[in-house]
């Protein structure tokens, strides 16, 4: 069976989220896997009702998240990081499809951001091994 991914990519930070999403896309064609639809939203904390209409979707198996949050001048990075974070995993569990995270930071800087553009990969893979596994 090919296992059919969303991709929900955040806009913000558009250059590091554009080599991810194309990271991402090359790496499902790798493991045999076809994204099957992509959503844009304007940042991660935006992310949660995209994923919520893909994974009601039964054509899709698994949702991957692709994101960068880099550090500003206040804490308004960790909250949009964690409050995404919590929305992926109670979206997975609430719908029973893997959510992946890949999305780098909070606390990070530009430079460690494009140095953490290989999570998109990572989430990928994550969404195929656990569509095969579960
Ligand atoms: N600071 C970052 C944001 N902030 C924007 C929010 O995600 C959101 O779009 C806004 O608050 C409107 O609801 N988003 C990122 O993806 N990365 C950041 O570093
Ligand atoms: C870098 C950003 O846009 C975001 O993390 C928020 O920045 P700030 O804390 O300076 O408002």
């Amino acid at each position: 069976m090919t296992i059919s991914l969303g991709f929900v990519v955040a806009e913000f930070n558009r250059d590091l989220t554009y080599q991810m999403e194309l990271l991402g896309r090359e790496h499902a064609e790798f493991l045999g896997a076809t994204v099957k639809e992509t959503v844009l939203v304007p940042g991660v904390f935006d992310m949660p009702l995209a994923i919520k209409k893909l994974c009601q979707r039964e054509d899709i198996d698994a949702v991957v998240t692709i994101g960068s949050v880099i550090e500003g001048e206040t804490d308004h990075d960790q909250v949009v990081m964690q409050h995404a974070a919590r929305k992926i995993m109670d979206l997975s569990l609430e719908f029973n499809k893997p959510v992946t995270l890949g999305i780098p930071g909070p606390g990070m800087t530009r430079m460690a951001a494009h140095e953490r553009v290989d999570y998109a990969k990572r989430a990928v893979e994550a969404a195929v091994k656990l569509v095969r596994r579960l």
